[in-house]
């Protein structure tokens, strides 16, 4: 019979995402804190959904609260898993094309617009990898 420890049903965690391109092609990120899991890596701004809510409602809501803009359009972009060893994670990557407001860190996290062929020169965590690459092959596309 097969062992399984408890590792094996490792709880996931569900993540919104967004991706947010200005009209002239550049992509907003964010650094995470010192103090946060992938500490200190850049990021695209999101955060985990929360009981009851769409990841479409996670997304607006994690975007209002940590950047604040207010989301009036997004659509699916990509789903990664990864399993980072101490937490596993879901991320699902929402492409967002419309908003209201300038993006600004709203929780004293640096943050910046990125042009994409630039993306590769920050250091995201191991996840985000599948997710530049869809962006600059799109780009050369
Ligand atoms: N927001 C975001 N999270 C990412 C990215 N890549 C990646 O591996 N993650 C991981 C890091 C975290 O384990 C998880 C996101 O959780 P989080 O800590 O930002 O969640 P949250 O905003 O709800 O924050 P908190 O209340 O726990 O502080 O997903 C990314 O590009 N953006
Ligand atoms: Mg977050």
């Amino acid at each position: 019979m097969m062992k399984m420890s408890t590792e094996t049903f490792k709880k996931s965690v569900l993540v919104a995402v967004g991706v947010i391109e200005s009209t002239d092609g550049e992509i907003f990120i964010c650094r995470r804190g010192a103090s946060q899991h992938q500490a200190n890596k850049w990021e695209f701004p999101g955060g985990k959904v929360e009981a009851g809510e769409t990841v479409a409602q996670a997304l607006a809501r994690e975007l209002q609260e940590e950047i604040g803009i207010r989301v009036t359009d997004c659509r699916p972009f990509m789903r990664i898993e990864h399993d980072y060893g101490d937490k596993q994670v879901i991320l699902d990557i929402r492409k967002v094309t419309g908003f209201s407001g300038e993006p600004h860190g709203l929780e004293g996290q640096p943050s910046r617009w990125v042009p994409i062929a630039k993306l590769h020169d920050y250091d995201f965590p191991a996840a985000n990898s599948p997710i530049v690459d869809k962006l600059q092959n799109k780009c050369e596309g």
